[in-house]
C-alpha cells in the first residue's frame, strides 16, 4: 500500500495554508524548470500535506506563464498522491452564485499557448482522460465540504480559457450555450498533467462572479473577485483541514484508474525511447519506465 499525501494547489487569493503542524517552505527543483514557488510542507495529524500557490506568493505569474509541468512534477516528486486544485471561477449559471464551491467533473480546454504533456518526441504517451476528476477523491472532498456546512455543488464543466483578458460577451454567451457551468484560466493543462503523472485530481471551483453574460451584473473585475475569494478563504481552509483530518492514511486505489494511467499509455517501445526524455520522466513515469 502507498501512504497518502495530499497536495493542495492554491489559486487566486489563496497563497498560503495556515494551520499545518511543522510548517516549512522548501525549494523543489524539477527537470521541467521552476515550480511557481517553493512548496509548503506540513502535517495535519499524521497526514502529510504539500501546498503550492499556483501563481506564486505575490501573484507574480499569469495563467499562460505558469510552469504547470514543473508544478505537477514537483508534487509528484515529493510523494503527493492526490491533488486538490482550489480555483476562482466565473459562473454561467444563475444557481451557482458567488461563494458556491463547485466540484467540477469535466473540462473543456480552450487554451492554446501552453505545454500540455510531459511526453513528446522520443517517448509518446496517450492517457485516457474521459473522466478527468477522480470520483473517489471527489467523494471525500464533498463530504468534507458538507461536514463544514459549505455550500457545495457536485458536478459541472469548467471551461479553461487562455486569458489573461476576461471573455467577450459573445464568448461568454457561447460557452454558456454549450452547457459549460464555470470558467477559469488555469485548470488546463494542470488536470491533464496530473493524469499523466498518475495523480488523483479534484478541483474545487470557487465561484467569484457571473463572468459578463448576466444582464443584472456588470463586467468581471479583479477587486470583486478577490473580495469574494477573501470572504471564502476561511471556508477553503476549513475544507482542506477537514479533508485532511478525515482522509484515509493509505492511498485508496482510484476507481477510474487515475493512479495507473500510464499502464497502457506509452506507445514508444523501450529501444526507440530518447534516454534524455526518459531521464526527465523519472518522477512522473518512473513507475512504468523503470520496468
Ligand atoms: C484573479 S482573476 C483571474 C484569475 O483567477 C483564476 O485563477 P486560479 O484558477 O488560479 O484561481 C483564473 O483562472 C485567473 O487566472
Ligand atoms: N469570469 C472569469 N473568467 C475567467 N477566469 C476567472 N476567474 C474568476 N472569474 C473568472
Amino acid at each position: 500500500m502507498t501512504k497518502a499525501k495530499l497536495g493542495i494547489i492554491g489559486g487566486s487569493g489563496v497563497y498560503e495554508l495556515p494551520g499545518l503542524k511543522n510548517p516549512r517552505w522548501e525549494h523543489v527543483p524539477t527537470p521541467w524548470g521552476e515550480p511557481s514557488d517553493q512548496l509548503h510542507f506540513g502535517e495535519i495529524g499524521d497526514l502529510e500535506l504539500v501546498f503550492l500557490p499556483r501563481h506564486g506568493r505575490g501573484h507574480r505569474i499569469p495563467p499562460s506563464d505558469i510552469n504547470y509541468r514543473a508544478n505537477i512534477d514537483a508534487l509528484k516528486r515529493v510523494g503527493v498522491t492526490d491533488v486538490i486544485s482550489i480555483s476562482a471561477v466565473g459562473s454561467f449559471r444563475e444557481d451557482l452564485s458567488p461563494g458556491t464551491f463547485v466540484l467540477v467533473d469535466q473540462f473543456f480546454d480552450r487554451t492554446f499557448a501552453r505545454k500540455k504533456s510531459f511526453f513528446g518526441v522520443g517517448c509518446v504517451a496517450h492517457v485516457a482522460f474521459s473522466h478527468p476528476v477522480s470520483p473517489g477523491f471527489a467523494d471525500h472532498v464533498e463530504a468534507a465540504a458538507r461536514a463544514e456546512n459549505i455550500r457545495v455543488h457536485r458536478g459541472g464543466t469548467y471551461l479553461a480559457m487562455e486569458g489573461p483578458q476576461f471573455s467577450t460577451l459573445a464568448e461568454s454567451l457561447l460557452y454558456k450555450s454549450w452547457g459549460c457551468d464555470v470558467i477559469g484560466m488555469t485548470n488546463m493543462p494542470e488536470a491533464k498533467l496530473a493524469r499523466e503523472a498518475e495523480l488523483c485530481y479534484c478541483t474545487v471551483a470557487m465561484v467569484t462572479d457571473y463572468d459578463c453574460w448576466h444582464p443584472d451584473h456588470g463586467d468581471v473585475d479583479v477587486p470583486s473577485i478577490l473580495k469574494i475569494v477573501a470572504e471564502n478563504a476561511d471556508n477553503a481552509r476549513r475544507l482542506v483541514l477537514r479533508l485532511a483530518t478525515d482522509f484515509p492514511r493509505e492511498h485508496q486505489p482510484c476507481p477510474i484508474g487515475s493512479d495507473r494511467a500510464l499502464d497502457t499509455a506509452i506507445i514508444t517501445p523501450p529501444e526507440a525511447r530518447d534516454p534524455d526524455l526518459v531521464a526527465k520522466l523519472d518522477a512522473v513515469a518512473g513507475r512504468v519506465l523503470k520496468g
